[in-house]
């Protein structure tokens, strides 16, 4: 078409330059506004975000597993993990974290920081790493963030959601069965209320199991019974709409057995323990963050709950509420209402035990029934406590009975000694004669200095008695001198 007419070639060429000219200065006008208009942030992002664009996007994936779900729960993926792992480390690893509980049959190891290992599962590869943040100076946290890094191909994405991390999760509870791993749980606070506010643990190792507490064997096989029952009746407790929980008050003089008894209960059951010391937090929210981060199948133990002066009385906590402090005070109705409320929706198989050296202190909106399912009073040494104590430090049982345990048996309700002392006297020698001689003699010590105080009680109140009828002659209830 151009050879065609040869005097149309000078004027297409003016016209592309002129065209081409025209371009580059509306390019240039444009670019000049842009970066005028846009600032140099933007543009540094859009042109990054445009390079993205054209880059292939990597293969692989990587989960995050964070020790805390948000600030205070626990993520069992990560603590599922930790356990998992220990399994799974290579000759490859260089730095190792390695311990051992009394308890634990080998040395157990972990990953430490930094490091990473290989796991294979049907087919596909997965990496770990395990990660911990130290805090910062003026940070928000006072503890290590630590938190597992899973990186895999993205194709296996839902295999790994559907079928890997359920079966770590199966595997550590394997695990754990297995090791008995049980845990004691502490917040970690000082007086100052100061520490990350979180549960730390160690293994719980008590050896107290229902066959070494000494009590009453009726007694023991209804609690045995309870928690069995309680333990069975997942359906039922759902069915009449009720929180899967159960409440034990344990009481009575120090030494008779009230922490024992609660390391049986979860030696029994298999339960962590959450110990609870009340004096350590100061306002019901504080109370509420520690409560829902306790996990399930665990025992919340608050011990000597009279002790815990802020939250004695209704009347201490109404006076409280009228000064400043009200809002920043631990109440007795932020935690019986945590008990009643909100802790039948947080969670399945939760037990809570409070114990009390003098039950009589307690507000009755504590003792209430319905509250604590079971009030067990854990007593002076009695005849069947003391054959449980004999059998366990001295192998005594029925078929080898000792000619003392009669003459024992007789003497020991009437002594008011405690399971304590008991087991201090049978433990302080191996010869079965020379220990119970000489739990005899401290049996019948008891006894008289029991009596002598008895009688001195009683010679207190007659001597009262007598004073106050010297200056109040109607005393006795006899009024007739005031009628006439
Ligand atoms: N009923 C018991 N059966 C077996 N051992 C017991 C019993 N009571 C006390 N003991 C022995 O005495 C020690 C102290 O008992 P424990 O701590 O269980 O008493 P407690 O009632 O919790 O006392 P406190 O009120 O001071 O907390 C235990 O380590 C255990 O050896
Ligand atoms: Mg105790």
């Amino acid at each position: 078409m151009f050879a065609s007419n040869p005097t149309a070639m000078p004027t297409t060429a003016s016209t592309m330059f002129s065209a081409y000219a025209s371009f580059a200065a509306s390019m240039m006008l444009v670019r000049s506004i842009t970066d005028q208009l846009i600032p140099g942030l933007l543009r540094t992002y859009i042109s990054s975000s445009l390079r993205h664009l054209f880059t292939p996007l990597s293969t692989t994936l990587t989960v995050v597993i964070e020790e805390y779900d948000g600030i205070i729960a626990r993520n069992e993926v990560f603590d599922a993990a930790e356990l998992y792992l220990r399994a799974k480390i290579s000759p490859l690893t260089e730095r190792l974290r390695v311990s051992k509980t009394p308890k634990q049959k080998a040395i157990s190891s972990a990953i430490d920081k930094n490091q990473e290992l290989v796991d294979t599962f049907e087919n596909m590869k997965l990496k770990w790493k395990f990660v911990c943040v130290e805090p910062k100076n003026g940070g928000h946290y006072s503890y290590d963030k630590r938190h597992y890094d899973l990186s895999f191909h993205r194709k296996h994405k839902e295999k790994v959601m559907e079928c890997y991390l359920p079966y770590v999760l199966a595997k550590a509870k394997a695990i754990k069965e297995e090791e008995q791993f049980l845990k004691l749980f502490t917040l970690d606070r000082d007086e100052n209320s100061r520490g990350s506010g979180l549960w730390k643990s160690i293994n719980l190792e008590h050896p107290s199991t229902f066959d070494t507490v000494a009590m009453e064997p009726e007694m023991k096989k209804r609690i045995i019974e309870d928690l069995d029952r309680f333990v069975r009746r997942k359906e039922f407790y759902k069915k009449v709409g009720k929180a899967w929980k159960r409440g034990y008050l344990l009481y009575g003089p120090p030494g008779t057995g009230k922490s024992s008894l609660i390391a049986a209960m979860a030696n029994y059951l298999n339960f962590s323990i959450y110990d609870l010391e009340l004096s350590s937090i100061s306002s019901n929210t504080e109370l509420r963050k520690a409560l829902l981060s306790t996990s399930n199948r665990s025992i919340l133990v608050i011990e000597d709950i009279d002790c815990s002066v802020e939250i004695q009385n209704r009347e201490a906590e109404e006076g409280a509420f009228q000064s400043n402090k009200s809002k920043k005070m631990l109440t007795l109705s932020g935690l019986l209402n945590f008990i009643d409320g909100l802790w039948s929706s947080c969670g399945d198989e939760r037990i809570i035990v409070f114990t009390t050296n003098h039950k009589d202190r307690l507000d009755p909106a504590l003792l209430r029934p319905g509250r604590m399912d079971m009030h067990i009073n854990m007593s002076y040494c009695t005849a069947g406590g003391f054959n449980t104590l004999a059998s366990n430090y001295l192998g005594i049982h029925r078929s080898n009975r000792h000619r003392l345990c009669g003459e024992i048996e007789g003497l020991i309700e009437s002594s008011e000694v405690t399971p304590a002392e008991v087991a201090e006297e049978l433990m302080r020698i191996d010869d079965a004669d020379v220990a119970l001689e000489g739990l005899v003699s401290l049996l019948k010590r008891k006894k008289v200095e029991r009596n002598e105080a008895k009688e001195e009680a009683s010679n207190k109140i007659e001597i009262q008695y007598v004073k106050r009828q010297k200056t109040e002659p109607n005393v006795n209830g006899d009024n007739q001198n005031m009628l006439s």
